[in-house]
Protein backbone atom coordinates (compact mmCIF):
# COMPACT_ATOMS: atom_id res chain seq x y z
CA UNK A 1 0.00 0.00 0.00
CA UNK A 2 1.72 3.52 -1.38
CA UNK A 3 1.84 6.21 1.57
CA UNK A 4 -0.60 8.91 1.67
CA UNK A 5 0.82 12.55 2.25
CA UNK A 6 -1.24 15.23 4.81
CA UNK A 7 0.03 18.54 3.78
CA UNK A 8 0.01 21.08 6.35
CA UNK A 9 0.50 24.23 4.56
CA UNK A 10 0.84 26.76 7.23
CA UNK A 11 3.91 27.61 9.69
CA UNK A 12 4.21 24.19 12.38
CA UNK A 13 5.41 26.01 16.06
CA UNK A 14 7.80 23.51 17.50
CA UNK A 15 8.61 23.63 21.40
CA UNK A 16 11.70 24.93 21.07
CA UNK A 17 10.33 28.37 19.51
CA UNK A 18 11.29 27.80 16.29
CA UNK A 19 9.32 26.91 13.36
CA UNK A 20 9.07 24.62 10.02
CA UNK A 21 7.37 26.86 7.43
CA UNK A 22 5.33 23.66 6.16
CA UNK A 23 4.86 20.78 7.22
CA UNK A 24 4.09 17.28 5.15
CA UNK A 25 3.11 13.94 7.22
CA UNK A 26 3.66 10.72 5.37
CA UNK A 27 0.63 8.14 6.89
CA UNK A 28 -0.76 5.55 6.21
CA UNK A 29 -4.60 3.98 7.58
CA UNK A 30 -6.13 0.48 6.71
CA UNK A 31 -10.04 -0.39 7.12
CA UNK A 32 -12.37 2.16 7.60
CA UNK A 33 -13.88 4.50 10.67
CA UNK A 34 -16.73 2.70 11.70
CA UNK A 35 -20.37 4.85 12.62
CA UNK A 36 -19.36 5.12 16.31
CA UNK A 37 -16.25 6.16 15.38
CA UNK A 38 -14.61 3.82 17.66
CA UNK A 39 -12.21 1.09 16.32
CA UNK A 40 -9.82 3.79 15.77
CA UNK A 41 -5.92 1.99 16.68
CA UNK A 42 -2.95 4.37 16.27
CA UNK A 43 0.10 3.27 16.00
CA UNK A 44 3.35 5.29 17.07
CA UNK A 45 6.18 3.99 15.50
CA UNK A 46 9.92 3.32 16.74
CA UNK A 47 13.36 5.02 15.44
CA UNK A 48 13.61 4.05 11.96
CA UNK A 49 10.10 2.02 10.75
CA UNK A 50 7.70 4.19 8.76
CA UNK A 51 4.07 4.12 8.43
CA UNK A 52 3.21 1.08 6.61
CA UNK A 53 2.66 -1.00 10.06
CA UNK A 54 1.39 -4.24 8.16
CA UNK A 55 4.09 -4.35 6.84
CA UNK A 56 7.07 -4.54 10.03
CA UNK A 57 4.35 -5.57 12.83
CA UNK A 58 3.29 -8.78 11.31
CA UNK A 59 1.76 -10.93 13.97
CA UNK A 60 -0.27 -8.43 15.72
CA UNK A 61 -1.18 -6.66 12.45
CA UNK A 62 -2.46 -8.11 9.31
CA UNK A 63 -5.86 -9.56 7.79
CA UNK A 64 -5.50 -11.96 9.77
CA UNK A 65 -3.56 -10.78 13.40
CA UNK A 66 -5.56 -9.26 16.59
CA UNK A 67 -5.21 -5.40 14.69
CA UNK A 68 -6.81 -6.11 11.61
CA UNK A 69 -8.64 -3.51 8.97
CA UNK A 70 -11.61 -5.82 9.04
CA UNK A 71 -12.44 -4.98 12.37
CA UNK A 72 -10.33 -1.50 13.26
CA UNK A 73 -9.41 1.51 11.26
CA UNK A 74 -5.53 1.76 11.61
CA UNK A 75 -3.24 4.16 11.55
CA UNK A 76 0.11 5.00 11.57
CA UNK A 77 2.38 7.94 10.37
CA UNK A 78 6.09 8.55 9.83
CA UNK A 79 7.52 10.97 12.61
CA UNK A 80 9.12 14.11 12.55
CA UNK A 81 12.63 14.02 10.77
CA UNK A 82 12.29 10.44 9.16
CA UNK A 83 12.28 9.36 5.61
CA UNK A 84 9.60 7.59 4.83
CA UNK A 85 7.33 10.93 3.94
CA UNK A 86 7.49 13.25 6.48
CA UNK A 87 9.34 16.10 6.38
CA UNK A 88 12.80 15.40 7.32
CA UNK A 89 16.52 16.96 6.96
CA UNK A 90 16.48 16.39 3.34
CA UNK A 91 13.45 18.08 2.78
CA UNK A 92 13.72 22.04 0.94
CA UNK A 93 13.49 24.38 3.12
CA UNK A 94 11.15 26.77 1.20
CA UNK A 95 12.83 29.66 3.08
CA UNK A 96 16.03 28.68 1.36
CA UNK A 97 15.03 26.58 -1.53
CA UNK A 98 17.65 23.78 -0.57
CA UNK A 99 17.50 20.91 1.91
CA UNK A 100 18.02 21.32 5.63
CA UNK A 101 20.31 18.79 6.45
CA UNK A 102 22.13 19.73 9.31
CA UNK A 103 19.95 23.52 9.68
CA UNK A 104 16.82 21.79 10.47
CA UNK A 105 15.59 22.86 13.66
CA UNK A 106 15.63 21.34 16.76
CA UNK A 107 12.34 19.38 18.06
CA UNK A 108 10.99 17.30 20.83
CA UNK A 109 8.87 13.64 20.90
CA UNK A 110 5.92 16.68 22.02
CA UNK A 111 6.31 18.40 18.18
CA UNK A 112 6.43 14.39 17.28
CA UNK A 113 3.12 14.30 18.53
CA UNK A 114 1.68 17.82 17.99
CA UNK A 115 2.22 16.64 14.13
CA UNK A 116 0.24 13.75 14.67
CA UNK A 117 -3.26 15.74 16.67
CA UNK A 118 -2.88 17.76 13.58
CA UNK A 119 -3.33 14.27 11.22
CA UNK A 120 -5.82 12.85 13.42
CA UNK A 121 -8.06 16.09 13.11
CA UNK A 122 -7.73 15.95 9.92
CA UNK A 123 -8.91 12.23 9.59
CA UNK A 124 -11.87 13.00 11.80
CA UNK A 125 -10.52 10.88 14.58
CA UNK A 126 -11.83 11.97 18.15
CA UNK A 127 -11.61 9.20 19.63
CA UNK A 128 -8.98 6.81 20.02
CA UNK A 129 -9.62 3.33 21.21
CA UNK A 130 -6.15 1.66 21.01
CA UNK A 131 -3.09 4.07 20.99
CA UNK A 132 0.00 1.94 20.89
CA UNK A 133 4.03 2.12 20.75
CA UNK A 134 7.53 0.40 21.30
CA UNK A 135 10.10 2.36 22.50
CA UNK A 136 10.31 5.89 20.86
CA UNK A 137 7.18 4.98 19.90
CA UNK A 138 5.69 4.12 23.33
CA UNK A 139 7.52 7.37 24.20
CA UNK A 140 5.03 9.19 22.05
CA UNK A 141 1.87 7.23 23.09
CA UNK A 142 2.98 8.23 26.71
CA UNK A 143 3.33 11.97 25.51
CA UNK A 144 -0.02 11.70 23.91
CA UNK A 145 -1.91 10.71 26.63
CA UNK A 146 -0.57 12.83 28.91
CA UNK A 147 -1.04 15.99 26.43
CA UNK A 148 -4.95 14.76 25.15
CA UNK A 149 -6.58 12.55 27.45
CA UNK A 150 -9.63 12.55 26.33
CA UNK A 151 -8.76 11.38 23.18
CA UNK A 152 -7.32 8.16 24.21
CA UNK A 153 -9.32 5.05 25.73
CA UNK A 154 -6.78 2.37 26.54
CA UNK A 155 -2.76 3.07 25.61
CA UNK A 156 0.02 0.19 25.53
CA UNK A 157 2.96 1.12 26.45
CA UNK A 158 5.80 -1.49 25.17
CA UNK A 159 9.93 -1.15 26.10
CA UNK A 160 9.49 2.59 27.01
CA UNK A 161 10.06 5.21 29.51
CA UNK A 162 9.11 8.02 31.16
CA UNK A 163 12.19 10.07 30.58
CA UNK A 164 14.72 8.96 28.82
CA UNK A 165 17.83 7.25 31.05
CA UNK A 166 21.13 8.82 30.87
CA UNK A 167 22.39 5.23 29.54
CA UNK A 168 20.12 5.92 26.79
CA UNK A 169 21.64 9.24 26.07
CA UNK A 170 25.21 7.43 26.19
CA UNK A 171 24.30 5.48 23.84
CA UNK A 172 22.97 7.60 21.59
CA UNK A 173 26.26 10.33 21.65
CA UNK A 174 28.02 7.20 20.57
CA UNK A 175 26.02 7.05 17.86
CA UNK A 176 26.52 10.43 17.08
CA UNK A 177 29.55 10.76 17.51
CA UNK A 178 30.45 7.92 14.66
CA UNK A 179 27.96 9.70 12.46
CA UNK A 180 30.23 13.34 12.99
CA UNK A 181 32.97 11.32 12.82
CA UNK A 182 32.20 10.73 9.05
CA UNK A 183 33.94 13.75 7.15
CA UNK A 184 31.20 13.08 4.51
CA UNK A 185 28.68 14.28 6.99
CA UNK A 186 29.44 17.45 6.23
CA UNK A 187 28.88 17.39 2.74
CA UNK A 188 25.30 18.22 2.45
CA UNK A 189 24.48 15.13 0.03
CA UNK A 190 21.21 12.52 0.85
CA UNK A 191 24.14 9.91 1.34
CA UNK A 192 26.45 11.92 3.61
CA UNK A 193 27.58 10.50 6.72
CA UNK A 194 26.94 6.65 5.45
CA UNK A 195 29.93 5.30 6.96
CA UNK A 196 28.96 6.94 10.17
CA UNK A 197 25.60 5.87 9.99
CA UNK A 198 26.94 1.94 9.60
CA UNK A 199 28.77 2.44 12.35
CA UNK A 200 25.92 3.98 14.79
CA UNK A 201 23.88 1.09 13.93
CA UNK A 202 26.01 -1.39 14.82
CA UNK A 203 26.76 0.39 17.99
CA UNK A 204 22.79 0.94 18.66
CA UNK A 205 22.40 -2.98 18.25
CA UNK A 206 24.51 -4.11 20.96
CA UNK A 207 21.93 -2.62 23.20
CA UNK A 208 18.48 -3.83 21.05
CA UNK A 209 19.92 -7.27 21.32
CA UNK A 210 21.63 -9.21 24.39
CA UNK A 211 24.91 -11.41 25.34
CA UNK A 212 23.16 -14.43 24.72
CA UNK A 213 21.42 -13.43 21.59
CA UNK A 214 24.57 -13.06 19.95
CA UNK A 215 25.99 -16.34 21.77
CA UNK A 216 23.75 -18.24 20.35
CA UNK A 217 22.75 -16.58 16.50
CA UNK A 218 26.52 -15.99 16.38
CA UNK A 219 28.94 -18.79 17.59
CA UNK A 220 32.04 -19.25 15.67
CA UNK A 221 31.85 -22.84 14.47
CA UNK A 222 36.05 -22.85 13.84
CA UNK A 223 38.86 -21.64 15.79
CA UNK A 224 39.28 -19.11 12.81
CA UNK A 225 41.56 -16.27 13.75
CA UNK A 226 39.54 -14.41 10.99
CA UNK A 227 36.09 -13.49 9.61
CA UNK A 228 34.09 -13.74 12.45
CA UNK A 229 30.88 -14.17 12.77
CA UNK A 230 29.56 -11.39 14.83
CA UNK A 231 31.82 -9.00 13.27
CA UNK A 232 30.13 -10.12 9.87
CA UNK A 233 26.62 -9.91 11.48
CA UNK A 234 27.52 -6.09 12.67
CA UNK A 235 28.72 -5.16 9.15
CA UNK A 236 25.86 -6.19 7.34
CA UNK A 237 22.71 -4.67 9.95
CA UNK A 238 24.80 -1.39 9.76
CA UNK A 239 25.02 -1.69 5.64
CA UNK A 240 21.24 -2.63 6.25
CA UNK A 241 20.25 0.41 7.76
CA UNK A 242 22.54 2.81 5.38
CA UNK A 243 20.04 0.98 2.58
CA UNK A 244 17.69 2.35 3.64
CA UNK A 245 18.13 5.40 5.93
CA UNK A 246 19.84 8.50 5.93
CA UNK A 247 22.18 9.81 8.49
CA UNK A 248 20.81 13.61 9.04
CA UNK A 249 17.51 11.74 10.01
CA UNK A 250 19.17 9.37 12.16
CA UNK A 251 21.28 11.90 14.13
CA UNK A 252 18.04 14.08 14.74
CA UNK A 253 15.76 11.42 15.99
CA UNK A 254 18.22 10.07 18.10
CA UNK A 255 18.23 13.78 19.71
CA UNK A 256 14.95 13.78 20.04
CA UNK A 257 14.94 10.70 21.97
CA UNK A 258 17.40 12.11 24.30
CA UNK A 259 14.54 14.94 24.77
CA UNK A 260 11.74 12.79 26.18
CA UNK A 261 10.81 13.81 29.72
CA UNK A 262 7.41 13.75 30.30
CA UNK A 263 7.84 15.85 33.26
CA UNK A 264 8.98 18.74 31.57
CA UNK A 265 7.17 22.35 32.37
CA UNK A 266 4.89 19.58 33.89
CA UNK A 267 5.58 19.74 37.62
CA UNK A 268 7.73 16.29 37.40
CA UNK A 269 7.35 13.04 36.17
CA UNK A 270 5.12 11.65 38.34
CA UNK A 271 3.05 14.44 38.44
CA UNK A 272 2.64 14.06 34.65
CA UNK A 273 1.73 10.21 35.06
CA UNK A 274 -0.66 11.00 37.37
CA UNK A 275 -2.54 13.21 34.54
CA UNK A 276 -3.24 9.78 32.43
CA UNK A 277 -6.77 8.61 32.21
CA UNK A 278 -6.32 6.11 29.90
CA UNK A 279 -7.07 2.48 30.58
CA UNK A 280 -3.11 1.48 30.63
CA UNK A 281 -0.96 -1.31 29.83
CA UNK A 282 2.47 -1.18 30.13
CA UNK A 283 4.68 -4.28 28.85
CA UNK A 284 8.20 -4.61 29.61
CA UNK A 285 11.20 -7.12 28.36
CA UNK A 286 13.17 -9.02 31.09
CA UNK A 287 16.07 -9.26 28.74
CA UNK A 288 15.82 -5.15 27.31
CA UNK A 289 19.07 -3.58 27.83
CA UNK A 290 18.19 -0.30 26.98
CA UNK A 291 14.74 0.51 28.36
CA UNK A 292 15.29 -1.86 31.56
CA UNK A 293 11.78 -3.37 32.95
CA UNK A 294 12.70 -1.25 35.76
CA UNK A 295 11.58 1.44 33.74
CA UNK A 296 8.04 -0.56 32.88
CA UNK A 297 7.94 -1.32 36.68
CA UNK A 298 7.94 2.40 37.18
CA UNK A 299 5.40 3.35 34.57
CA UNK A 300 3.05 1.08 36.31
CA UNK A 301 3.51 2.52 39.96
CA UNK A 302 2.90 6.02 38.55
CA UNK A 303 -0.33 5.50 35.86
CA UNK A 304 -3.58 5.38 37.53
CA UNK A 305 -5.04 2.74 36.08
CA UNK A 306 -2.22 0.25 34.67
CA UNK A 307 -1.80 -3.02 34.22
CA UNK A 308 1.83 -4.41 33.83
CA UNK A 309 2.83 -7.43 31.60
CA UNK A 310 6.32 -8.63 31.93
CA UNK A 311 8.04 -10.65 28.84
CA UNK A 312 10.58 -12.83 28.48
CA UNK A 313 12.06 -12.81 25.14
CA UNK A 314 15.04 -13.98 23.65
CA UNK A 315 16.02 -10.93 21.34
CA UNK A 316 16.30 -8.64 24.20
CA UNK A 317 14.70 -4.97 23.06
CA UNK A 318 14.00 -5.63 19.79
CA UNK A 319 11.16 -8.36 21.69
CA UNK A 320 8.78 -5.68 20.71
CA UNK A 321 9.27 -5.69 17.00
CA UNK A 322 9.41 -9.53 17.02
CA UNK A 323 7.87 -12.04 19.52
CA UNK A 324 4.29 -10.76 18.48
CA UNK A 325 2.35 -13.88 19.33
CA UNK A 326 3.18 -13.22 23.07
CA UNK A 327 2.02 -9.28 22.60
CA UNK A 328 -1.08 -10.32 21.22
CA UNK A 329 -1.59 -12.78 24.23
CA UNK A 330 -1.06 -9.94 26.25
CA UNK A 331 -3.11 -7.29 24.37
CA UNK A 332 -6.22 -9.00 23.78
CA UNK A 333 -6.77 -10.39 27.57
CA UNK A 334 -5.65 -6.87 28.69
CA UNK A 335 -8.59 -5.25 26.31
CA UNK A 336 -11.02 -7.86 27.50
CA UNK A 337 -10.59 -6.65 31.06
CA UNK A 338 -12.63 -4.50 32.66
CA UNK A 339 -9.74 -1.74 34.92
CA UNK A 340 -11.69 -0.86 38.05
CA UNK A 341 -8.71 -0.52 40.54
CA UNK A 342 -5.66 0.50 40.53
CA UNK A 343 -3.70 -2.85 39.64
CA UNK A 344 -4.49 -5.58 37.43
CA UNK A 345 -0.91 -7.22 37.33
CA UNK A 346 -1.33 -9.61 34.23
CA UNK A 347 2.02 -10.66 34.93
CA UNK A 348 2.60 -12.89 31.60
CA UNK A 349 -0.32 -14.60 30.57
CA UNK A 350 1.25 -16.46 27.62
C1 LIG B 1 11.97 -0.80 3.44
C2 LIG B 1 11.75 -0.43 4.82
O1 LIG B 1 11.51 0.64 5.05
S1 LIG B 1 11.83 -1.57 6.03
C3 LIG B 1 11.37 -0.75 7.46
C4 LIG B 1 11.03 -1.69 8.45
N1 LIG B 1 11.96 -1.55 9.52
C5 LIG B 1 11.52 -1.41 10.73
O2 LIG B 1 10.38 -1.47 11.01
C6 LIG B 1 12.55 -1.12 11.73
C7 LIG B 1 12.45 -2.04 12.80
N2 LIG B 1 12.92 -3.34 12.40
C8 LIG B 1 14.07 -3.84 12.87
O3 LIG B 1 14.76 -3.18 13.62
C9 LIG B 1 14.43 -5.24 12.45
O4 LIG B 1 13.97 -5.48 11.17
C10 LIG B 1 13.91 -6.33 13.41
C11 LIG B 1 14.38 -6.04 14.81
C12 LIG B 1 12.41 -6.37 13.40
C13 LIG B 1 14.42 -7.69 12.94
O5 LIG B 1 15.80 -7.64 12.73
P1 LIG B 1 16.52 -8.57 11.63
O6 LIG B 1 17.70 -7.85 11.16
O7 LIG B 1 15.56 -9.02 10.59
O8 LIG B 1 16.86 -9.88 12.44
P2 LIG B 1 18.22 -10.49 12.88
O9 LIG B 1 18.90 -9.63 13.90
O10 LIG B 1 17.93 -11.88 13.28
O11 LIG B 1 19.16 -10.48 11.59
C14 LIG B 1 18.86 -11.27 10.48
C15 LIG B 1 19.58 -10.74 9.27
O12 LIG B 1 20.99 -10.71 9.53
C16 LIG B 1 21.67 -11.60 8.60
N3 LIG B 1 22.76 -12.22 9.33
C17 LIG B 1 22.67 -13.01 10.43
N4 LIG B 1 23.90 -13.38 10.83
C18 LIG B 1 24.78 -12.81 9.98
C19 LIG B 1 26.20 -12.82 9.88
N5 LIG B 1 26.95 -13.46 10.75
N6 LIG B 1 26.76 -12.11 8.87
C20 LIG B 1 26.00 -11.43 7.97
N7 LIG B 1 24.64 -11.39 8.03
C21 LIG B 1 24.05 -12.07 9.01
C22 LIG B 1 20.61 -12.60 8.17
O13 LIG B 1 20.94 -13.19 6.95
C23 LIG B 1 19.39 -11.69 8.08
O14 LIG B 1 19.49 -10.97 6.88
P3 LIG B 1 18.18 -10.35 6.14
O15 LIG B 1 17.69 -9.27 7.04
O16 LIG B 1 18.69 -9.81 4.86
O17 LIG B 1 17.21 -11.47 5.98
N1 LIG C 1 15.01 -1.58 15.98
C1 LIG C 1 14.25 -0.39 16.17
C2 LIG C 1 14.84 0.49 17.22
C3 LIG C 1 14.64 -0.02 18.59
O1 LIG C 1 13.57 0.59 19.19
C4 LIG C 1 14.22 0.44 14.92
O2 LIG C 1 15.13 0.35 14.11
O3 LIG C 1 13.28 1.22 14.78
Amino acid sequence: MNTQIFKYQQPFELESGKQLLELEIGFHTYGTLNKQRNNVVWVCHALTANSDVLDWWKGLFGENDYFNPEEHYIVCANILGSTYGTTSPLSVNPATGLPYYLTFPDYTIRDIVKAHQLLANHLGVDSIEVLLGGSLGGQQALEWSIMEPNRIKNLVLIATNARHSPWGIAFNESQRLALSADTTFYNNTPDGGSKGLKAARSIALISYRTYKTYGVTQQEQTDELHNYRAASYQNYQGQKLVNRFNAYSYWYLTKVMDSHNVGRNRQGVERALSTITAKTLVIGIKSDVLFPIEEQQYLFRQIPKAALAEIDSFYGHDGFLIDTENLTNIISSFLKTDVKGKIIDLQQTA
